[in-house]
């Protein structure tokens, strides 16, 4: 039977489309426009900022330069340079004496390399809080270096070295700020830890662990933890007007799984039709063409580009205000870079392959290693219950050697001391606006869950795309005016971090 329409329905269905489509408009504009300001100016007054003499400038960038020329590299699991980690004791108890002289400082060697400070406040009412830093390195040799990487020299304004990103710029930063502070007569009032670990680049087993063991039997909570992040960003997140700094408020898990493939060896000029290299290629293959789903919008990810929508250009800023309608093209959009990527979903990284000893040889083994990085929404069980299925096949041994959930989301609502402190320091110092973030990378911070729920990860330094990319790269470095903007961050954020109320916004001015 055919329907037909008079003119008249067909005006009603029309004017029905144009009213949808007009609501649907209106509701993606007013929630673009009526997103709240980001709120960068704040009641009251914070710290303010240190005055440094000529003398005290040069000392600091001597301080570094002397960290960064102590190769306190860690190699693998099973192999750091302990005379390295020597050398630093005694070089940070002559860089900083009124830290390690100060009645006010306990001082201990936690696992042999590690350091640990409980700066004595004069509140106990206030609960303690902490900052987190690593003083090992990755390896790096001079090829590919505009300087050797161990020399602390300078270039141009910036101070190049392993670690001068990562980390040891942040442990004396950190120490620096302290030892100003003592300088100038200051007594804390809300005491606070200071945590120095010395293998955080292979896992933190016996630095940052045992300084929570430490803590641990000594009954310690803490009102919040800083370790190291991304920092403030500029130019980094597509589409975005100005420099954005993000606070780690979680970070994602982490499996290194073995696969192993078996088959009897033989001589190479009779092979079998499938050889253990050949099962274990294609299934390495499978998990590289077939990704883990992409679950943008189910984790803190959602919250990060919606409280930044209205940074970021046209058309943009409408999208990001509307996740509930983007979504779809968001994720598809974020998945085409390696960084997108990496917020978007679990990755899947094929690191380590070996297998054959000989050309005419068919190995009886041949093994790999791939490395996952869990989104927020996952757990260890689902992404290995999801890789068997992708690798389908029983030949293919699976074995976990290292695997953790993602860590818990801490607080970053209005009431939370930890997340708003650091907030109000970051903006006063940078003027930038500040958004909660997934760390997409692991810190030693995950193993301090059970001190405190407010772990945060934000390093106080502007960072480029190609700063990142220096990040365990060649030529890392950092300028001297970054460093010394590093080192007022830790000045405030100390002495903002002895009130006992919550900073609280104003309206925006900026
Ligand atoms: C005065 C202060 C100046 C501050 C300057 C700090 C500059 C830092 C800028 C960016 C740092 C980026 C942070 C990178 C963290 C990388 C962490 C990492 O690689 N973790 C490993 C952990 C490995 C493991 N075994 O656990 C990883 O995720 O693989
Ligand atoms: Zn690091
Ligand atoms: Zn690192």
């Amino acid at each position: 039977m055919a329907i037909s329409m008079g003119k008249g329905s067909v005006g009603v269905l029309t004017g029905v489309f144009i009213a949808s489509l007009a609501v649907v408009v209106a509701v993606l504009l007013l929630r673009t426009y009526n997103l709240p300001e980001l709120k960068v100016a704040w009641k009251g007054k914070g710290a303010p900022r240190i005055e440094l003499e000529e003398d005290e400038r040069e000392q600091l960038y001597e301080a570094l330069k002397g960290a960064l020329r102590i190769p306190t590299v860690s190699f693998s699991p099973s192999e750091q340079n302990t005379t390295a980690l020597e050398e630093f004791k005694e070089y940070i108890k002559s860089a900083f004496p009124r830290v390690f002289n100060s009645s006010l400082v306990e001082y201990e060697l936690v696992g042999g390399y590690s350091h640990l400070f409980n700066v004595q406040g004069s509140d106990n009412s206030l609960l303690p809080y902490m900052l987190l830093a690593h003083l090992d390195v990755v390896p790096a040799t001079p090829e590919g270096w505009d300087l050797p990487p161990f020399s602390g020299e300078e270039k141009d304004g910036y101070i190049y070295g392993r670690g001068s990103l990562d980390d040891k710029s942040r442990v004396i930063g950190i120490l620096q700020a302290l030892e100003f502070l003592f300088k100038k007569g200051y007594k804390p009032r809300r005491s606070f830890y200071i945590g120095l670990g010395h293998d955080e680049e292979i896992s933190g087993r016996h630095g940052a662990k045992e300084i929570v063991k430490t803590l641990e039997t000594r009954n310690v909570k803490l009102e919040y933890l800083l370790d190291e992040g991304f920092g403030v960003l500029d130019g980094v997140i597509y589409g975005t007007k100005r420099p954005i700094a993000l606070i780690g408020v979680t970070e994602k898990g982490a499996i290194t799984l073995n696969l192993t493939v078996n088959s009897p060896p033989g001589h190479s000029s009779m092979p079998p039709r499938e050889s253990s290299i050949g099962i274990l290629s294609a299934a390495l293959s499978r998990l590289e063409q077939n990704r883990l789903p992409n679950l943008f919008g189910t984790g803190p990810e959602g919250s990060t580009f919606e409280q930044l929508a209205n940074e970021f250009y046209w058309p943009l800023n409408i999208m990001m205000a509307n996740l509930w309608f983007f979504n779809p093209i968001i994720s598809r959009l974020m998945a085409l870079t390696p960084s997108g990527n990496a917020i978007v979903r679990t990755t899947t990284a094929l690191t380590i392959v070996n297998g054959g000893i000989k050309a005419n040889v068919i190995p009886a083994t041949a093994t790999a290693t791939v490395n996952f990085r869990l989104h927020p929404a996952q757990t260890v069980e689902e992404v290995l219950n999801m890789v068997s299925e992708i690798i389908m096949d029983e030949r293919v041994i699976l074995s976990a050697i290292k695997a953790f959930d993602p860590l818990p989301i801490s607080p970053y609502d209005e009431e939370n001391f930890g997340y708003q402190t650091l907030k109000r320091t970051i903006t006063d110092l940078f003027s930038v606006p500040v958004a909660p973030a997934v760390c997409t990378v692991n810190t030693d911070s995950r193993h301090f869950v059970n001190l405190t729920e407010s772990v945060y990860r934000f390093s106080p330094v502007v960072m480029t795309a190609e700063d990142l990319g220096r990040v365990h790269g060649l030529n890392e470095r950092i300028s001297r005016e970054g460093f010394e903007t590093g080192i007022q961050f830790y000045w405030q954020l100390i002495q903002n971090s002895d009130s006992d109320t919550v900073p609280v916004h104003r309206h925006s001015e900026l």
